[in-house]
């Protein structure tokens, strides 16, 4: 079965890395940050989290997919300070219910130190 890759735009200054591979019903959705049309990374975790929907929404559309189609997602946060405020905005963004499984670990550090949150997830596509 092959692989369809769906690399960051030309001219985007990213990692080696596809921001989403598709094969068969699946996609993975690599971890997405929160930057901004710039690449800039705003200082609020709200900020963050909205860019990183954005993203997220943008790659499941290139894919063919959406919000509605994830089933698994996996959020990682640098501050357990901002789980709760990260709750209320997840609902609202990958709700209603019901929510693709979950899973939301605190790291220590991610890529960039002004990164305050990545998210990735694995979505169905259709056709
Ligand atoms: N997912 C990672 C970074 C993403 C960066 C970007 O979207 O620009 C990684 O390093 O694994």
């Amino acid at each position: 079965m092959s692989i369809q890759h769906f690399p960051p735009p030309p001219g985007v200054k990213a990692p080696p890395l596809s921001f989403g591979a598709r094969v068969g019903d699946l996609l993975f959705i690599s971890g997405i940050p929160g930057f901004d049309a710039n690449r800039g990374l705003p200082d609020s975790f709200e900020a963050q989290f909205a860019n990183v929907v954005t993203n997220f929404k943008r790659v499941l559309g290139e894919a063919g997919a959406t919000m509605r189609d994830l089933v698994k997602v996996n959020v990682l946060l640098t501050r357990a300070s901002d789980v709760a405020t990260m709750n209320v905005l997840y609902a609202g963004a990958f709700g209603p219910a019901p929510y693709p499984a979950r899973t939301t670990c605190v790291v220590v550090a991610l890529p960039d130190p002004k990164m305050l949150i990545e998210i990735e997830g694995v979505a169905q596509v259709k056709g």
